[in-house]
């Protein structure tokens, strides 16, 4: 178990409630730094709304939420975003008809304002876009780099989405449902892609996923929710053998 205050992220008692709603209830989980932590748990659980209660579009009603050891439980999105976190959502939210290239270029560009101007802005110029030709490379894109986004499968989207994570800087990475409406093979490769940019650039990754099997190989450690509550957090081993867990699905096979 991470010790919260050492972790890269942390969330302690944290509980949302909504016109009287109970959404989280008394949530606490530590993160540690280059760890990759998957979120389950059946439809309503709260996955999302925890994600943006760390991510700052949602204010706990109670609890506490720490980037690094620092209280974030107020700060902006923006805030949040200078101090390293990067999120993706469940839809995409990629520049439709800009070319692939351009999508890149404008996270390096948010990155570079966010520094305070200390650099300008990424240019045209070949050695401007070399860093983010890397980028668009890593996820095996660069060839494609020209074409609108629009025009990509869900799949090659979805890698998009993980090199405008890289060119932003983000050390502390959300990512919901990185798989939805995937097609089943190309789910490795995505999978893969995860797992090798998540080692290389020792990201702190908390993953929501349906995709139970795909979760199972590639988290280090597993947070099952269930009616707001975090029910398990554990290895993904422990977690299939938790009996609780698998009374939360209904008896489902995990
Ligand atoms: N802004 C809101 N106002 C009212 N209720 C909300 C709000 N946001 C979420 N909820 C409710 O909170 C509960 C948890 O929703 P959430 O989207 O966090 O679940 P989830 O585990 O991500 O579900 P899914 O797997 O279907 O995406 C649901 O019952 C949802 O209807």
């Amino acid at each position: 178990m991470t010790d919260t205050e050492s972790a890269a992220l942390a969330v302690e008692d944290l509980s949302l409630v909504i016109d009287g709603a109970q959404i989280l209830r008394d949530v606490t989980l530590g993160v540690a730094t280059g760890e990759l932590v998957a979120v389950i748990g059946p439809n309503g659980a709260g996955k999302t709304s925890l994600l943006n209660v760390v991510s700052g579009t949602m204010r706990p009603t109670q609890g506490r939420v720490a980037l690094h050891g620092r209280d974030v439980t107020t700060a902006s999105p923006a805030r949040r975003a200078r101090r390293g976190l990067g999120r993706t959502f469940q839809t995409s939210y990629l520049f439709l008809g800009l070319t692939v290239l351009e999508n890149v270029r404008l996270a390096a560009q948010a990155k570079g304002q966010r520094f305070g101007g200390l650099w300008r802005a990424p240019g045209r110029s070949a050695a401007a876009l070399a860093p983010i030709r890397e980028h668009l490379a890593r996820v095996g894109l660069d060839g494609a780099r020209n074409r609108p986004a629009g025009s990509l499968s869900h799949g090659d989207r979805r890698k998009l989405e993980l090199a405008i994570m890289l060119a932003s800087g983000s050390t502390i990475v959300l990512l919901d449902e990185p798989m939805a409406g995937v097609n089943s093979e190309d789910l490795p490769s995505l999978m893969e892609l995860i797992r090798d940019v998540q080692r290389d650039t020792d990201a702190t990754v908390v993953m929501v996923e349906h995709h139970i099997d795909v979760v199972l190989e590639l988290a280090h450690r597993v947070a099952v929710m269930h009616h707001g509550a975090l029910l398990a957090f554990d290895t993904p081993e422990n977690v299939v053998a938790d009996a609780t867990v698998r009374d939360a699905y209904l008896g489902e096979p995990l």
